[in-house]
């Protein structure tokens, strides 16, 4: 094969325009101006696997094998469906930029040369994508089935690189049995907690940290491991502080049901999962504002289906520093931000739960108005 010809072209190429990432977003509270939302289509129930069962009771886990591979039943997607389209065009009457994912066919068998799965979907964004200021990182996620999710976002992510974004995917996990402990079994109330996660390789999900500035908060569990953690830490460098939160969670996933950062100084914390007389010195002069008991879910079908504890009432999206969007359903916490000084906007999206979440799930806020700060002493 011949060489190339060298360019031999004289056209100097145009003085680049300097770009301007389109994505920045350093913590949950500016006031936002870009988002991507999740999709519901071809919402697959997943292949059955530990790191999968390990976050429902065993008989859900047992059907969930099962049906591995089928569609989600059309009535739990099209319910969750309506509510997604009213919550995008809230966003969008507020001013705010919506980006979607592709429509995948999550049906299909995928794999590696260690396994295949198949399944899942992609209606959370907010677990495979961490964004850090003008950087996008895909996470090394532990779910075999969550593998390839980011590749339904490419589009988004290849526009916004184009335009000046930085974007990095951490080392893709190989997923191999040394990762998951073959005896693990949940802690039953009282015993100590543990993780289906050994400390083979590094992963973690997005959703498992938020952000204030220079201070990330991480919960482990059981999709972020020490490891996960510990390259994240590296890989922000000494300009960011990562803290841990100790979740008393049994079957923890995610920290945006457990410890939720609302604005500058203000926290909201789950009282189930969190000892409040156990955070991190550096919250010593924050609000630590105890979420109140969820208003009862009456639906059994959407109770059973869910994939979420009872504790998505808190799973909450801050518009800016005083608007945020929350679940209608939960009344109790509607009153409760408004007592804290906020002003809730309620929005529909309880038949959500079964695609993995709420609405800081459902989205990625990829651009808010604001820089990177210090919010602690
Ligand atoms: N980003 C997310 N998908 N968060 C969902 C959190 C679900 C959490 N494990 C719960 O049971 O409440």
């Amino acid at each position: 094969m011949p060489a190339p010809e060298a360019r031999t072209d004289t056209a100097a190429r145009p003085a680049a325009e300097p770009l301007v990432s389109p994505v920045g977003s350093y913590n949950e509270w500016d006031p936002l101006e870009e988002i991507v939302v999740g999709r519901l289509d071809g919402a697959t129930i997943p292949s059955r696997h530990p790191v999968v069962a390990c976050n429902m009771p065993p008989w859900a886990a047992r059907l969930q094998g099962l049906a591995a591979g089928t569609r989600y039943p059309r009535l739990l997607v099209e319910r969750a469906r309506q509510e997604l389209d009213r919550f995008v065009a809230l966003l969008e009457s507020l001013g705010i930029t919506v980006r979607r994912p592709d429509a995948v066919d999550h049906g299909r068998r995928f794999g590696t040369p260690d396994w295949s799965s198949r399944g899942f979907c992609n209606t959370c964004p907010r677990d495979s994508m961490l964004v850090i200021g003008d950087e996008i990182i895909e996470t090394p996620m532990a779910w075999p089935c969550r593998y390839f999710e980011t590749h339904s976002y490419r589009s988004i992510l290849k526009d916004y690189f184009r335009r000046g974004a930085r974007w990095t995917a951490a080392p893709k996990p190989q997923l191999t049995d040394e990762l998951f402990d073959a005896g693990f079994r949940v802690p039953k109330a009282g015993e100590p907690l543990r993780y289906v996660l050994t400390e083979f390789e590094p992963v973690f999900d997005a959703a498992d940290f938020v952000r204030a500035g220079r201070d990330l908060f991480v919960t482990r569990s059981n999709v972020t491991n020490g490891m996960g953690i510990d390259w994240l830490r590296r890989h922000l460098g000494p300009g960011f502080r990562i803290h841990e939160i100790a979740s008393r969670c049994r079957t923890p996933m995610h920290i945006d049901t457990t410890f939720v950062l609302l604005a500058p100084g203000k926290v909201l914390v789950n009282p189930e999962y969190i000892d409040v007389d156990h955070l991190p010195d550096v919250l010593s002069s924050w609000d630590v504002l105890i979420a109140p008991e969820p208003d009862p879910i009456g639906e059994r079908l959407l109770r059973i289906t869910s994939m979420c504890g009872k504790w998505l009432s808190m799973n909450v999206l801050m518009v800016d520093e005083k608007r945020v969007i929350a679940e209608r359903h939960h009344t109790g916490m509607l009153r409760a931000l408004e007592s804290w000084g906020f002003e809730p906007i309620p929005c529909d999206l309880l038949h959500y739960a079964p695609f993995g979440g709420s609405f800081h799930c459902a989205t990625l806020d990829v651009r808010r108005r604001g820089t990177l700060e210090s919010y602690f002493d």
